[in-house]
């Protein structure tokens, strides 16, 4: 389906520059010019570089290509051509017209001679059946999108066409990909658990003397159809309280889990085969393995059936998981009647092992009482701060408090630091631990951290002061699944692991260490391995923002006894839990422990340092780069510490010297390939590389001091790959998540989208800079002396705090690239409040209307953009069959069937969010895989006690059935 435009009327195409209402029509043959030139009118016009498989033609800088044009006059009458003329191009002057067809290279000295460029072939007659070619051509001299609209005026008519060309260079062109997108389609089809054939399981790891298993927190049935149905469970209604705890975290466990399960439907698979591996094994290949999507890795089951007839359902261990194939485990009688030309069903289950820990640590929170859990209700405390001689001379007044308060502490409740990005909130931290350990000796500290990145930062962090601690008494606990590889060579050696396969030390070897650093779920690597509560005297919980509620209570429910001080440190406008399930997000799961801490304490204790401690000085930032921020998100209350130089980075020619924050607006586009639902723009890769290099030429800047955040896996991917001719190993690329709680002198930050209809749908999923303010406070205050955006312009302006950043650059004459939008009035997408109530689909309200009079007001082909719509553009142009045929495909405007089911899961497969956070999850949580289920089935006496009930409903290891569905 695409769409038609009438030409225009003499009067409507009077005044140059102005866009006279026009009627769109939708028309069903969206590829023959013939069809509708023939209800159209006497004069057709052909459009010049038809898009090649719904994409923009790519050319490459440096290059000339040339398209006709032709005007065909079908009448029976002479028709007067007035004028053709290039309406606009953008860049500026970047095409021309030409009688003849252009010279293509150097070496084309006739066409050279011939060639005479134009902007308008005027006045001539077309007699009848009679066709005028003209030439369009353009040479890019940089890449990105080249638009031209070309107006043709003939006879009584008035023609527009639009011309897209998109410019490669040699690093853009090695991604060019031409695996066209499909999406993946699962079967939507599940099994009764009761009727699997059980598989054959992966050899346990040898376990310590555990007496009882994780329980299996099965989903009680009437919960499920409760939530399945739509129906909103009675406590989430509730305030929360000790009494009703436990139910309305499990609640809310239930509705993520319920989406996860979703999530994994869509990678279902129907009719493939499998191969007979050896005696034992069957493979299976499962495209997008190797980018997790699905995520899966030994100790998983699948389920697969006959796809012929009704036969059972079986279930298959995966053992090994190589590439994109994994080598499966099932029933006996499964092998023997498997044949490789059999065709199976397959469907990949969801590894519950993190989410029974979260069941589990919210039920046993109840133990922890209202001091750990509600604060306000236990007795006021007071602290007396410990003195003491600061092993960092650099600590400063409000962190020295903090950390002779946390000396001081005795017990619960937990201690807060609060401060926005880069004040220091880590370092205050480990400040304390080393005064800890030093003074201190029957200290036992744990840290937990929402990421291994995290943790692994602590670490580093830590063994700056080495000359203070014995390497022996480190321990940096590691989950199976982590991948050996992964983790930092100076880090090993503080790790335990065999065979390159991480592992938790036995309780003997865990008891003497002082201090131990973990993931907040790998803690409960710990207590399962027998560690009791209490034997921790500290648990400080960092980047405790990031932390769901559940979550944070893994180390403290396991781990926390009475004495034990606890302190959370972490800013709640910087990115919060990973929720995958919008409303339980909203119903409190986006919530961290941290935020509803500081709630209370602002309430019931405002400005009492016995609780918090807020820190303001950012010791990270330039002041250029903290000033944004600071305004947006902070109050303008942080005070900018850092040195304000710019000195080094001549090597990009920063047009504005003493300001650091520089915009590179570069009109690319985004692409997904094959299967992979998320996105890469193969023009910003290209830009941020030569930016690098730059850098980089002549070791102005080290690798090691750059870091490239970017919201795709996707586009992290390519970069990685457009990098390795570069050999940059030092040099981190990931996620914004990945980076929280990280510096660099020089952050690059590479924003993808370029089409304004994903912004919607990204919003609608929490996804993509352009939807989470947090995720933007977190990205743009990464870099200490400079930041360099490269975006489109046109897209980033939709949002509010994107377009204050790019006048921020404008204003300050640190704007680089393609014409800039008028900073004219245009509604941004409605931002989410600030208040983590980030609203399901109800709470967008997506203005299609505004997003389209803005790109309609915007006067010249500068602005167009090739993935929007005509009647997103509200230019009257018929910019032709190709443009308004392929955009369907283009434009990324998602057929009916592909926009976000109405149950309203997170989990489509679609686009970034769940994938991404699958990604981060496993990064936060060292998410599912089978080492769960050797250290964690069972669970020591001591941990999880014989006497404990599990409320009604929630059923215990004894009510599951055998078939191992529920791990
Ligand atoms: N008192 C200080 N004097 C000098 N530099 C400091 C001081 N406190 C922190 N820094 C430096 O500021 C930077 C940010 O510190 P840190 O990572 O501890 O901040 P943070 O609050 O944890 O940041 P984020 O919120 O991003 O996690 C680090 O380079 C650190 O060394």
């Amino acid at each position: 389906m695409g769409t038609y435009l009438r030409n225009y009327s003499d009067d409507e195409f009077s005044v140059a520059g102005e866009k006279p209402e026009v009627e769109f029509m939708d028309y069903q043959n969206d590829d023959t010019l013939q069809d509708y030139a023939s209800e159209d009118g006497p004069v057709v016009v052909t459009v010049p570089f038809p898009f090649e498989d719904g994409k923009p033609k790519s050319v490459l800088v440096g290059e000339t290509s040339a398209d006709t044009i032709s005007i065909e006059n079908t009448s029976p009458e002479p028709v007067t051509l007035w004028s053709v003329r290039i309406f606009s191009s953008n860049p500026e002057d970047s095409y021309v017209l030409s009688m003849m067809r252009p010279p293509l290279n150097d070496a084309d000295e006739e066409a050279k001679q011939a060639f005479l460029g134009l902007t308008s072939v005027e006045d001539r007659t077309l007699m009848p059946g009679q066709t005028l070619t003209i030439w369009l051509s353009c040479m890019p001299k940089d890449i990105g999108l080249h638009t031209s609209i070309v107006h043709v005026d003939i006879g009584e008519e008035k023609i527009e066409r639009v011309a897209f060309l998109l410019a490669d260079d040699n690093i853009s062109k090695a991604l060019f990909s031409d695996k066209p997108y499909s999406r993946r389609r699962g079967q939507n089809k599940k099994f009764e658990p009761a009727s699997i054939v059980p598989g054959c399981r992966p050899t346990r790891q040898h376990t310590q003397g555990f007496k009882y298993k994780l329980p299996q927190f099965a989903i009680p049935a009437d919960i499920r159809e409760l939530i399945e149905s739509k129906q909103r469970p009675d406590v989430l209604s509730e305030e929360l309280s000790m009494i009703n705890y436990a139910q309305f975290f499990s609640t809310l466990l239930v509705m993520e889990e319920l989406n996860l399960e979703e999530e994994m439907r869509a990678y279902d698979m129907d009719s493939v085969s499998m191969r007979r591996r050896g005696m034992n094994f069957l493979s299976l290949e499962v495209p997008g393995l190797a980018e997790r999507r699905p995520s899966l890795v030994q100790g998983d089951f699948i389920v697969a059936r006959y796809a012929r007839n009704d036969a059972r359902p079986y279930q298959g261990f995966i053992h090994k998981v190589e590439a994109d194939e994994i080598f499966l485990q099932f029933d006996y009688q499964f092998h023997i009647n498997h044949n490789d030309r059999n065709q199976y069903h397959v469907s990949f289950t969801y590894n519950r092992v993190n989410m029974r820990r979260l069941y589990k640590s919210i039920h046993e929170a109840e133990f922890l009482g209202p001091d750990i859990l509600f604060p306000c209700q236990s007795p006021c405390r007071a602290v007396k701060m410990c003195p003491f001689k600061p092993l960092n001379p650099h600590i400063n007044t409000e962190q020295a408090d903090a950390v002779a308060m946390i000396l001081g502490c005795k017990g619960v409740p937990p201690y807060v630091i609060y401060g926005p990005p880069g004040t220091g909130k880590t370092m205050t931290i480990i400040e304390a631990i080393l005064q800890l350990y030093t003074a201190k000796k029957r200290a036992n500290i744990l840290i937990c951290a929402a990421s291994n990145t995290a943790a692994d930062h602590v670490l580093e962090k830590l063994l700056h002061a080495s000359y203070l601690i014995r390497p022996s008494d480190i321990f940096r606990l590691n989950a199976q699944s982590r991948q050996y590889e992964d983790v930092n060579a100076d880090f090993i050696k503080f790790c335990f692991f065999e065979d390159r396969v991480f592992k938790c030390p036995p309780l003997q070897a865990l008891l003497r260490y002082k201090i131990v650093i973990s993931t907040y779920m790998s803690s409960s690597l710990l207590q399962a391995e027998g560690i009791r509560r209490g034997h921790f005297t500290h648990i400080f919980l960092d980047e405790a923002g990031q932390a769901s509620e559940p979550e944070a209570m893994v180390p403290l429910s396991g781990l926390c006894g009475r004495d034990t001080v606890v302190v959370l440190a972490g800013d709640p406008m910087q990115l919060g839990p990973v929720v995958y399930c919008k409303q339980a997000d909203k119903d409190g799961l986006g919530i961290s422990y941290l935020q509803r801490l500081l709630f209370y304490f602002e309430q019931y204790q405002s400005g009492n340092p016995n609780y918090v401690t807020k820190l303001v000085r950012n010791y990270r930032c330039h002041p250029a780069i903290l000033d944004l921020p600071s305004e947006l998100f902070y109050g303008g209350e942080l005070i900018a510490c850092k040195e304000g130089e710019v000195s080094s980075y001549d090597c990009i020619g920063l047009p504005n010297k003493s300001f650091p924050v520089l915009f590179v607006g570069i009109q690319g586009c985004d692409e997904r390939e094959g299967t992979n639902p998320s996105w890469f723009n193969r023009i910003e890769v290209s830009k941020v590389v030569s930016i690098i290099r730059n850098l980089t030429k002549g070791g102005a800047v080290s690798e090691a001091d750059i870091g490239v955040i970017t919201p795709y896996r996707q586009q992290v991917a390519k970069i990685k790959k457009a990098l390795e001719a570069f050999e940059m190993p030092d040099l981190k690329v990931g996620s914004v998540e990945q980076f929280q709680g990280q510096e660099r002198e020089v952050i690059i930050i590479s924003t993808v989208r370029s089409t304004v209809k994903h912004n919607e749908f990204d919003k609608f999923f929490n996804l993509g800079f352009l939807s989470n303010y947090k995720r933007f406070n977190v990205a743009i205050t990464r870099a200490k002396s400079l930041l360099i955006i490269v975006g489109n312009p046109h897209i980033i302006t939709m949002d509010q705090h994107w377009d204050r950043l790019l006048r921020y650059c404008a204003d300050n004459g640190s704007y680089q690239g393609c014409p800039l939008p008028p900073p004219e009035s245009h509604s941004y997408f409605d931002e989410p409040k600030h208040d983590e109530d980030q609203g399901g689909p109800a709470g967008w309200d997506y203005n299609q209307e505004e997003a389209t009079n803005y790109s309609y007001k915007q006067k010249e082909a500068t602005n167009y953009s090739y993935n929007q719509e005509p009647s997103d553009l509200g230019f009257k142009r018929d910019s032709g069959a190709h443009s308004a045929a392929t955009n369907d495909r283009w434009s990324e405007e998602l057929p009916e069937d592909e926009n976000p089911p109405s149950n309203y899961t997170e989990a489509d497969p679609e686009e970034e969010t769940p994938k991404q956070r699958v990604e981060e999850g496993a990064e936060q949580g060292d998410v599912p895989p089978n080492q769960w289920s050797t250290n964690d089935d069972q669970v020591q006496q001591d941990a999880y006690p014989a006497k404990y009930t599990f409320p009604s409903g929630w059923c215990d290891v004894s009510s599951i059935p055998a078939t191992g569905w529920d791990d």
